[in-house]
């Protein structure tokens, strides 16, 4: 099954719009973890398993894992969720891009490696540079377009030809990049008004990735009425520190399960 099946049948069969991010922090994680040798891969593992049924996708972060030297904890974990929480796509976030025969690697260790369904992209380098991950139709290509960051204007709002950069994204992404229907577009939940324009520019047909709730403060109610498609779909609405780490005692991961049903709850509330 494709990334963008497996996510429309995620979005109705868990009635949920919520991408959980797997950024694993030792410091955060709770005492029980001190002397495991394992202890990222438990962690994650734990987490993926408690929130799976309110999750539409996961999305392990690449840097958290590879500071760490976790990289096989991330293969592991991958693998983990493939094998127990079969339909539930995972997105490996790490934001690629270089010139075409640099990005075909890149592209076979996101999906020949890691074996992720989708991967988060920079389109800065131009269309060759994701050439490699378009190519792949069964994958999925999640390309930044306005970031969640405080600097995100700095280039993304610079304006050409009478509109910012980050419109420019979205239009060459949805009329021309998006010829096996694999993309979707990263679009911060810091900022509201510039979802709603996105999604006036591209229509239904490209989902979101929108993080920024919950850690870094973005409104779920602006989001959601903003940037839902017009079936109340459209949206991978991404938290990690707020549902990772919502406790550090024993009870981690019923809190992480409880963060993630009431972000779930939340957003169903607005579709
Ligand atoms: O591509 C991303 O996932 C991403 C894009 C963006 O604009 N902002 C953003 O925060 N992210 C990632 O989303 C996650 C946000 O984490 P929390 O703020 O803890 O929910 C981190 O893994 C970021 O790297």
């Amino acid at each position: 099954m494709t990334f963008m099946s497996s996510l429309k049948q995620r979005w109705s069969a868990a009635d949920s719009l919520v991408c959980v991010g797997l950024d694993p922090e030792p410091a955060k994680f709770p005492a029980s973890f001190a002397n495991d040798s394992d202890a990222v891969f438990a962690f994650c593992r734990d987490i993926a398993d408690a929130t799976a049924q309110y999750a539409c996708a996961f999305k392990p972060q690449i840097a958290h894992f590879a500071a760490l030297r976790a990289e096989d904890a991330l293969e592991r974990l991958i693998a983990h969720i493939h094998e127990h929480h079969p339909g539930v796509p995972v997105i490996l976030d790490s934001k690629r891009g270089d010139i075409g025969s640099t990005a075909q690697h890149y592209a076979a260790e996101a999906f020949d490696r890691y074996a992720a369904d989708a991967v988060t992209a920079n389109p800065y380098l131009g269309r060759d540079s994701v050439q490699p991950f378009l190519d792949r139709a069964d994958r999925g290509v999640v390309i930044l377009c306005r970031t969640s960051n405080p600097g995100a204007g700095d280039l993304q709002d610079l304006v050409i030809d009478g509109r910012p950069l980050y419109q420019h994204v979205a239009e060459k992404v949805a009329r021309e990049w998006n010829t096996h229907g694999n993309c979707s577009l990263v679009v911060g939940a810091t900022w509201p008004a510039q979802l709603k324009d996105v999604r006036a520019i591209v229509g239904d047909d490209v989902p979101f990735l929108v993080p920024g709730v919950g850690a870094q403060g973005g409104d779920v109610e602006a989001v959601v009425t903003n940037a839902k498609s017009t079936d109340g779909t459209g949206l991978m609405v991404s938290s990690s520190r707020a549902i990772l780490y919502a406790s550090k005692g024993a009870d981690y991961a019923e809190a992480a399960a409880n963060a993630a049903r009431e972000l779930r709850d939340q957003i169903n509330r607005f579709r």
